[in-house]
């Protein structure tokens, strides 16, 4: 009779014991570190209990990795409703509630309503607005969604068809779509679950256009959710990942909305139909904006959560020989696996460091701006936009990284990390191509180099632009000096220095031979995009080293972390080095050390890499992944895996009796 059994052994792996009995640092020190303090972690631990004793989240596993899109679905909506209810139950403040929603780290049905129907109603709306929605808003009143992509434009808002026509007889607007390309397309939450949209539409006024303006519209009955009419809503089908939400179409058919239903903080329509504005433009954009700082956020929990499965998986998994005489060694012993590993681990940290810094600004000048005052907008959008896409870009291409690291396992869903990276996959997507939005950032930093060399002085991320470059000598003189983190904070900020000005220079030439600015911009759009690249490095490296550097902590625990930021700096300029050697921020010689410095650290890294993991201190449940427990019991977690699979439900499948018995039969009696 064999031995094999599926049940999981209670005591830890002896394999990850050994690892965590070795760290130089105290983990929870380090875990207090990243939530925030004791209290935060001891909150955040209390809510992760609550959550979990509930056996429903532990059988949501199941459905999301069995069920169908239509169950998956089903076991979201109850997911989401479970948790609002909680949240009610318990009185939870937002930040407690904003806790429940990382420890929960999938996408809710509902997700939308949280995370950007709420936020649009708290920037876009007036008072009494507020009042009304907002209210019932965070009250599950209403379930609403953020409805601004068409089929024909996501990125290019000018290009937005919805009409929303001012009637000044009704007073109401008559909201519509007039066109194919005109109906809402992608909006989360939309095709099943939202009761109400907040449409974001052309104003027009007598004929005239007065640009996108938000508008809530109710989509269905609040009686029996039926759809209203004029209105047309449907999921537009199965995705790569994230198929618990409801991504829907809308299409809107003379729907009269009335005058109050415009969001009117910013701009306002007044009965008789004038139109005034307050602040500039671009103020609609606003929860956008805000989700860009909080999809940095979501870069660092995704690869922090793929670094965890990877580093504890590699610490259990064992094989070939390293050693002929010894036992086979676990692969994490192997320079090429931590290779493959530490630069996720390493950037965990510089994402957690520079989303902390962005969310800070990010507040300070939201506050400014809730007083009136929008001067540190075009800054705050330029930071956004780059780190947005610089973190999401890296951590996704990261964590695709460490799942090829975890062999023909990491190809599995009960390893979590295929779901991780197709679930992360749209952060380089919504809000704001990342293409696109490096570009934004381009046009900013040309404009601040514009300034600098007409000897304006700068302020702000951008600051350095107005630096000598003639002053700049590689501060790396020797193999020592490679460790020192200014030193590499210098070369990057040299080499954003360095290649921005070179586009500049370049669209400059290219409009002084009289291209047209757009002809001469298309031309150099690669380049702008490097430039923009380059300086969101910089920040990163620099955020990191600042971060480190303010740190209270004991020093086993700096040390380690200024060990991976080192790390992640020369990881950076080794894995980019024609663009840090062509910009001649080091030369050959530093490059030789610093990527010396890149191998010989990784085995400085190798001894505390579980207990580095262990400080995000992920739930089980929250992970998802046979390979990434924290007890290191991989293999039984993969076994007991396949219990839950529906194929193995029977002894014998039903296709065996509808087509394979046939067939064979079929086979047997052939003569052929
Ligand atoms: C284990 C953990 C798991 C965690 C979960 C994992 C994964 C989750 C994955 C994904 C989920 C992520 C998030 C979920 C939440 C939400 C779902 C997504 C919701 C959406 O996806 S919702 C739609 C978003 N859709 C966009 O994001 C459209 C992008 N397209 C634009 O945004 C504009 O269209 C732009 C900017 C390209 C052009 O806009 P435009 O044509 O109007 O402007 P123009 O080019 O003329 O520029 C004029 C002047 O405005 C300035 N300017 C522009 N924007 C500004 C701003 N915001 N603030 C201040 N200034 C701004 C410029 O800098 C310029 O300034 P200047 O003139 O001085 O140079
Ligand atoms: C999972 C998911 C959820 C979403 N949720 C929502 C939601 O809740 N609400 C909502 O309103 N929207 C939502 N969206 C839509 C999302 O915001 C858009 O898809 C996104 O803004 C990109 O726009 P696009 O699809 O038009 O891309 P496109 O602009 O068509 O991009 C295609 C290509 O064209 C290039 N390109 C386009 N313009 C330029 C340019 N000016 N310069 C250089 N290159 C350019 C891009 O770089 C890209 O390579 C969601 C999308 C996804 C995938």
């Amino acid at each position: 009779m064999s031995e094999i059994t599926s049940s999981i052994p209670l005591q830890i792996n002896p394999d990850l014991q050994e690892e965590r009995d070795k760290a130089s640092f105290n983990v929870t020190e380090l875990t207090h570190i990243i939530y925030g303090g004791i209290e935060k972690t001891k909150k955040r631990k209390r809510l992760e209990k609550l959550l979990f004793s509930d056996p429903f989240f532990q059988e949501y596993q199941n459905v999301r990795a069995f069920g169908s899109r239509s169950e998956y679905y089903a076991a979201s909506v109850k997911k989401s409703t479970k948790i609002f209810k909680l949240r009610r139950q318990h009185k939870w403040t937002d930040e407690e509630y904003e806790t429940v929603l990382d420890i929960c780290h999938d996408d809710l049905a509902l997700t939308l309503h949280h995370t950007m129907f709420i936020p649009a109603l708290e920037r876009l709306a007036t008072e009494d607005q507020k009042s009304k929605w907002l209210t019932l808003a965070k009250q599950y009143k209403i379930i609403g969604t953020y409805a601004q992509t068409e089929l024909g434009h996501g990125t290019y808002l000018q290009g937005l068809e919805t009409t929303a026509t001012y009637d000044p007889q009704t007073r109401e607007f008559v909201m519509n779509t007039p066109t194919l390309s005109a109906m809402k397309w992608w909006p989360g939450s939309l095709g099943k679950s939202s009761n109400h949209a907040l449409v974001l539409a052309t104003l027009i006024i007598s004929g005239k256009k007065y640009g996108m303006h938000p508008f809530l519209v109710q989509l269905r009955s609040m009686d029996d959710h039926k759809v209203l009419p004029g209105v047309r809503v449907g999921d537009i089908g199965a995705k790569m990942g994230g198929n618990s939400v409801d991504n829907g179409y809308l299409i809107l058919d003379n729907v009269r909305i009335p005058r109050n239903n415009m969001l009117m903080k910013n701009a306002q329509v007044s009965p008789d139909g004038k139109f005034v504005t307050r602040g500039p433009s671009k103020a609609n954009y606003a929860t956008m904006m805000l989700i860009r700082v909080q999809i940095c956020t979501m870069a660092y929990q995704v690869v922090s959560s793929g670094a965890t499965i990877g580093i504890r998986y590699s610490a259990v998994r064992r094989q070939s020989k390293l050693d002929p005489q010894d036992r086979e060694p676990k692969i994490l012993e192997y320079q090429t696996q931590q290779y493959k590993i530490f630069p996720g681990l390493a950037m965990s940290y510089a994402f957690l460091f520079a989303s902390r810094s962005l969310t800070r600004k990010y507040e300070e000048a939201f506050a400014e701006i809730q007083r009136g005052d929008f001067k540190s907008l075009p800054e705050l959008h330029c930071l956004s936009s780059g780190l947005k896409s610089f973190c999401s870009e890296h951590s996704v291409r990261q964590v695709e990284i460490i799942r090829q690291s975890c062999g023909g396992h990491g190809y599995l869903n009960a390893a979590g990390l295929g779901m991780l990276v197709n679930a992360a996959a749209p952060m380089i997507t919504v809000e704001g191509e990342n293409t696109v939005m490096y570009l934004q950032l381009a046009r900013y930093i040309l404009k601040r180099f514009a300034g600098a060399m007409s000897g304006q002085q700068l302020d702000g991320s951008t600051s350095y632009l107005s630096m000598d470059p003639a002053t700049y000598v590689c501060p790396v003189m020797s193999e020592t000096d490679c460790r020192n983190l200014t030193a590499l904070c210098d070369i990057y900020r040299y080499r954003s220095y360095m290649t921005v000005c070179r586009v500049a220079r370049q669209v400059q030439h290219d409009m002084e031979s009289d291209m047209p600015q757009h002809v001469a911009i298309n031309k150099n759009l690669v380049d702008l995009v490097r430039a923009a690249k380059a300086h969101s490095y910089y920040i990163v490296v620099k955020d990191f080293v600042e971060g480190v550097d303010a740190l209270v902590a004991s020093a086993p625990v700096i040390k380690v972390l200024r060990t991976l930021c080192c790390f992640y700096a020369a990881h950076g300029i080794a894995e980019y080095s024609g663009d840090f050697l062509e910009s001649e921020a080091v030369g050959l010689h530093q490059l030789k050390w610093i990527k010396n410095l890149q191998v010989s650290l990784l085995g400085e890294i190798r001894p505390d890499a579980v207990a580095l993991v262990d400080a995000f201190d992920y739930h089980d449940i929250t992970l998802s992944s046979a390979l990434g427990c924290y007890d290191g019991n991989a293999y039984e977690r993969l076994f007991k895996s396949t219990e839950n699979d529906p194929m193995n439900k029977e002894e014998v499948h039903p296709s065996y009796y509808q087509y394979l018995k046939p067939f064979m039969e079929e086979m047997n009696k052939s003569k052929l």
